[in-house]
């Protein structure tokens, strides 16, 4: 374990994956005046419209208030609706989730001023460790792939006795802080939650209790697109390689979509509530039960928008596994190790299906 600890993200992380370096959609759009289809043209999404949007489902994806998990009257049926929402949707909005105010003010406030910083001085930031760290990656495995519409700033977060944060932006002057401040509430917050989810699953919390020890923090900017919004993706549909994600709205400016029987359904912001989703890897360690949902983010025509994503991963070396309830219950998952199944998610042999379909066993 410490020597684990020590050896930070060059002693696991680093493999998992590379981008190809792609150019700041944020610069494009300052910078190219009308946005022309041949100028956006890698930016197209072919499939953008194979699904109906429903609007009118929003207001039903499930709320948990967390003061309710924790509070002795009112647990019982906060937590039957914790079960439904994770079997049902693998996504909800978290209200009273205890992070204070100001450090979700701050990591806000920030994050917007380390967007508007000079592009010189974010590319410093680029592709620093040669991972999927650093500022405007989009993640690329090949020339043709299609482009999504947005600029990123993403770190693998160390645990505190391995961390080194000369690599992290020096600007805003206050942004080291409010990342580390923001990233350890998130991590007692995930820590919370993951003992509730095993209470929903009925599990000893101690079988979900290192399934979230590491965390990648991912800062998104969605510029507007003015001449072609209805065509571009600001992340095309995935679902998380993650055990849980957590993710704050950052200006309250719709975008996310969720997957639900066959549909998208736009997600309202909520500016007092943290999103979470159902990633990959729990869906598969409660074999299937509770399931890692698609999604994927549309892009206003005036409005920029940004977003935080907190992916709650396992130890590099971690193992991956289904539990079952019942002896007859049949396996439907494979047995992987962490690093395994993320080198498998960001490869690029997954020819258009998703990472879970390999990590599922085939019917027999
Ligand atoms: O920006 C968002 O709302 C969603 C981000 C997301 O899905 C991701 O980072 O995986
Ligand atoms: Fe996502």
């Amino acid at each position: 374990m410490e020597a684990e600890a020590a050896s930070g993200s060059a002693g696991g992380w680093s493999k998992v994956g590379t981008s190809l370096p792609v150019t700041s959609v944020q610069a494009l759009v300052a910078s190219a005046g009308e946005l022309t289809v041949d100028k956006i043209g890698r930016y197209i999404q072919p499939d953008i419209d194979a699904h109906a949007v429903l609007p009118e489902l929003s207001d039903e994806v499930p709320v948990i208030d967390l003061s309710k998990l924790l509070s002795a009257e009112s647990a019982e049926a906060e937590i039957a609706k914790l079960r439904f929402a994770c079997a049902e949707w693998g996504f909800f909005q978290v209200v009273n989730h205890g992070i204070p105010d100001e450090v979700i003010m701050g990591i806000k406030q920030d994050i917007q001023n380390f967007f508007r910083l000079p592009l010189e001085v974010k590319n410093e930031y680029a592709q620093r460790l040669g991972d999927l760290q650093g500022y405007g990656q989009v993640f690329v495995v090949s020339d043709d792939q299609k482009l999504e519409w947005g600029d990123r700033f993403a770190l693998f977060i160390e645990p505190p006795q391995a961390r080194d944060m000369s690599y992290w932006p020096s600007q805003p002057h206050t942004f080291r802080n409010c990342i580390e401040q923001y990233s350890s509430e998130v991590m007692k917050f995930t820590r919370s939650l993951a003992i509730l989810i095993a209470k929903t699953l009925d599990v000893d919390p101690e079988l979900v209790g290192d399934k979230h020890a590491s965390q990648f923090l991912r800062m998104n900017y969605y510029p507007p697109c003015t001449s072609t919004p209805e065509k571009v993706l600001g992340l095309s549909p995935h679902s998380d390689g993650s055990f849980l994600t957590i993710l704050l709205e950052v200006n309250s400016v719709q975008g996310l979509q969720i997957r639900r029987h066959g549909a998208w359904i736009p997600v309202k912001p909520h500016c007092d509530a943290l999103l979470v989703n159902v990633g990959d890897l729990l869906e598969i360690m409660t074999n299937g039960k509770y399931k890692s949902i698609e999604h994927r983010v549309t892009i206003n025509p005036h409005k920029e928008r940004l977003s935080i994503s907190a992916f709650q991963i396992p130890n590099y070396d971690g193992i991956i596994s289904p539990m079952l309830e019942t002896a007859e219950q049949k396996i439907l998952y494979k047995t992987m190790k962490v690093g395994e199944y993320l080198r498998l998610y960001f490869s690029n042999k997954l020819e258009g299906k998703r990472a879970l379909d390999y990590a599922k066993l085939s019917e027999i």
